[in-house]
C-alpha cells in the first residue's frame, strides 16, 4: 500500500500519480486533500507520514507546490525519511543510500512525465544495504530519539 498526500498546490500532480500507481497495479491510500480548496500542507504530509511510520503503508509520496513544506512536515514524524526529489538520480540515490521511505515532489517544478519517472525510480530501487549507509541511518534515528526526549 502506498500512502499519498498533497495540499491544494500539489493536488493535480497527486491525482496523476495516483492514476499511474493504479495502472501499475499498486494499492494507494489517499490521505487528502480531496479538492483544490486552499489548505495546509502539514495536515496531509503528516497524515501520510504517520501511515508509513506505523507500517500500514510501505512507502509514501507527498506533493505540494514546491515539495518543500510537505517534505518538512513528513520528516517531523518519527521514523520518516522523506526526500524531495527533482530528478531520477536523486530518487535512486535516496533509496540506495538513505533508505528513504517517503518521496516529496513539487507540482510547480516537476512536470508530470518527469514526476512519474521519479516515482518509478523511487519505488523500484532497493536500499543498498551497505553497512556504512545503515550506520548513518541509525545515527539519524538516534538523533530523533534524543530530540524527542527534550
Ligand atoms: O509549496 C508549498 C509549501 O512549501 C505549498 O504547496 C503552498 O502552496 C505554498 O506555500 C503557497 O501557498 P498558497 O496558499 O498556495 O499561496
Amino acid at each position: 500500500m502506498i500512502a499519498i498526500g498533497s495540499d491544494h498546490g500539489g493536488y493535480d500532480l497527486k491525482m496523476k500519480i495516483i492514476a499511474h500507481l493504479q495502472e501499475r497495479g499498486l494499492e494507494v491510500k489517499d490521505f487528502g486533500c480531496y479538492d483544490k480548496s486552499s489548505c495546509d500542507y502539514p495536515d496531509f504530509g503528516q497524515a501520510a507520514a504517520r501511515a508509513v511510520a506505523d507500517g500500514s503503508c510501505e512507502k509514501g509520496i507527498v506533493v505540494c507546490t514546491t515539495g518543500i513544506g510537505i517534505s518538512i512536515a513528513a520528516n517531523k514524524v518519527k521514523g520518516i525519511r522523506c526526500a524531495l526529489c527533482t530528478n531520477s538520480y536523486l530518487a535512486k540515490m535516496t533509496r540506495l543510500h538513505n533508505d528513504a521511505n517517503m518521496l516529496a515532489l513539487g507540482e510547480g517544478n516537476t512536470g508530470v512525465n518527469l514526476a512519474v519517472e521519479i516515482v518509478d525510480t523511487f519505488l523500484d530501487t532497493p536500499f543498498s544495504g551497505e553497512e556504512k549507509h545503515a550506520r548513518r541511518i541509525r545515527k539519524l534515528e538516534m538523533a530523533a530519539e534524543e530530540t524527542s526526549k527534550d
